[in-house]
């Protein structure tokens, strides 16, 4: 599918349904690269525990170890990554007048067991993030590796997403709570948040 079709088809979903499953942003390639420098990082212990809030850290509520991307000096891979991103978000822009004007993202790792507890990506005070997209780095993800996220809808039903290598999952950050399972291997991702201008901000 070209681009414009790719893109398309992900504005018309998250317009009626709210959130999506895209795949196809990244080759194959370019996905490994992404993993394999997120694996090397990871063992090389330069992810950090994350936070929950401005300084509270909980493991309890959230296993995961990230890093930022930095903006203004991305890797080979990154810089990869954060084009098509780019070309996704004005895309949706253009499509759904979204208003977004940047995007954050880190890589992260759930080792074995660890989890992510039913939340909303909405920050407290802070209503800049607008559309979240997860994009999966692992091959060969099995059912039975657990590790899904599970995505609550307002009628009280949920969907369990797998973290497949090339899935991109899209919500709409405030309507969504959403939850990490446990798995049982290393479990790799790069969570991404589509921001609109915000008025406490300078953006
Ligand atoms: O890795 C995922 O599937 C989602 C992570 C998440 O919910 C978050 O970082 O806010
Ligand atoms: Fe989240």
């Amino acid at each position: 599918m070209d681009d414009a079709s790719l893109f398309r088809t992900a504005a018309d979903t998250l317009a009626g349904e709210g959130w999506c499953v895209l795949n196809g942003l990244l080759t194959a390639a370019q996905t490994r690269a992404l993993a394999d420098e997120c694996a090397a990082l990871y063992a090389a212990r330069r992810l950090a525990p994350a936070r929950v809030g401005a300084t509270h850290m909980a493991t309890e509520l959230r296993g995961d170890r990230t890093q930022w991307f930095d903006p203004a000096a991305p890797s080979g891979p990154q810089q990869a990554f954060l084009t098509r991103i780019d070309a996704l978000r004005r895309a949706l822009n253009r499509e759904l007048m979204l208003g977004l004007v940047e995007s954050e993202a880190h890589y992260a790792v759930y080792a074995p067991g660890a989890r992510y507890a039913r939340h909303l990506d909405r920050l407290r005070d802070d209503d800049a993030r607008v559309l979240s997209a997860v994009f999966y780095l692992n091959e060969g993800w099995q059912e039975a590796d657990g590790g899904a996220l599970r995505l609550y809808r307002g009628d009280g039903t949920h969907r369990d997403i797998l973290p497949h290598a090339g899935t991109l999952l899209l919500f709409l950050s405030a309507r969504f709570e959403h939850e990490v399972l446990p798995a049982t291997r290393d479990r790799l991702s790069i969570p991404c948040w589509m921001r609109q201008r915000s008025p406490d901000r300078a953006v």
